[in-house]
């Protein structure tokens, strides 16, 4: 049995647990700092065991030892937003927990692919990569997954279709900044350029772009968590299952759409080395002027992610 182990037993970490226990993917290790938190979340879901058929086993732990030799490690440690907050003001605080997380990733799952959920996403991504000194394909961010999903929900609930004929692809960094493209989405072959015109499409877009920020001001604590599990457990079972899967998720760029070492949302094949292939997709000059914009700010963070660090 494959072993995925989860770092964050909150909200995310949990949830994601849930859809992968589901399938009967891997053996499941919880790990967080509270004490007797994932112990007990582990437990409860065990009690379920009998009656969802679960075939793997599930163990919550406060000691980062129990990742030993995991085949992917997700990263969802470190706190969520509250309304008002941008995902950006989260940094401080998450790049600490994550690097905490990333040297013991580093120490006992040494050949694992890194799966970064905690915020903001693509600036967490690069400060887990540079903790851990992992291969670059090794180290990824889930973000376009959830983003795309999202997309895709919207354009069913507008044309009351089956939400899983719609394929949808969004790119970027995972920010208000995003860039959902209507090009290269499509409803069982068909152009959804076909099927909505151009300004309820950009309602829909203006949706997926806020769709974290809708969910956080309706909690007002807190931050989605249903959604973002499962979009976990599709990267996990893409990852272990060695499936090939085109998606969008946030991988390092090495020259890619323009762009030199950074974490971005781009197309990529998702497979057990981790990212093994990123698509590069024309664009036109619309859209890479919006993709232009978002890694911008991606940049500007992992900007401010060094200047914590620079000596003054
Ligand atoms: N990439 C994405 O699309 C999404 C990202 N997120 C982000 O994921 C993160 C987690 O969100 P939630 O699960 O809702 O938060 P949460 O507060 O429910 O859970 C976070 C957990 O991390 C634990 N933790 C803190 N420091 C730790 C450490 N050093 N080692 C192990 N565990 C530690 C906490 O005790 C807590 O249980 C947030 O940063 C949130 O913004 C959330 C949804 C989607
Ligand atoms: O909105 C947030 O802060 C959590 C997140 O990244 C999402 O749900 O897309």
């Amino acid at each position: 049995m494959p072993k995925v182990s989860i770092i964050g037993a909150g909200n995310v970490g949990a949830t994601a647990v849930y859809y992968i226990a589901e399938k009967n993917l891997a053996d499941i290790v919880m790990v967080d700092v509270v004490k007797g938190l994932p112990q007990a979340k582990a437990l409860d879901y065990l009690h379920a065991a009998p009656m969802r058929n679960y075939q793997v086993h599930i163990l919550g732990t406060n000691d980062y030892q129990d990742i030993k030799d995991s085949d992917v490690v997700i990263l969802t440690a470190g706190i969520p937003r509250k309304p008002g907050m941008d995902r950006m003001d989260l940094m401080k605080i998450n790049v600490d927990i994550a690097k905490k997380a990333a040297q013991a990733i580093a120490e006992y799952a040494p050949n694992a692919v890194v799966v970064v959920v905690s915020n903001p996403l693509d600036v967490i991504a690069m400060a887990t990569l540079q903790e851990t000194g992992f291969a670059l394909k090794r180290v990824m961010g889930m973000a376009g997954v959830l983003d795309a999903t999202r997309f895709r929900y919207f354009i069913a609930e507008k044309l009351t279709v089956w939400p899983g004929d719609v394929m949808a692809m969004v790119l970027g960094g995972h920010g208000d900044t995003m860039v959902p493209l209507p090009r290269y989405t499509r409803v069982n072959g068909i152009p959804v350029t076909e099927l909505i015109g151009p300004e309820d499409l950009e309602k829909l877009i203006d949706r997926t772009r806020t769709g974290g920020g809708e969910i956080v001001s309706l909690l007002k604590q807190g931050s989605a968590f249903y959604a973002p599990g499962a979009s976990v457990a599709k990267m996990v079972e893409a990852i272990i299952k060695d499936e090939k899967r085109v998606v969008p998720v946030s991988a390092y760029l090495r020259g890619e759409y323009g762009y030199q070492d950074m974490f971005l949302g781009v197309p990529a094949l998702l497979g057990k080395n981790g990212v093994e292939k990123i698509l590069e997709l024309p664009l036109t000059d619309a859209e890479k002027t919006a993709l232009d914009a978002s890694a911008k700010a991606v940049k500007d963070g992992v900007d401010t992610l060094r200047s914590f660090f620079s000596p003054g």
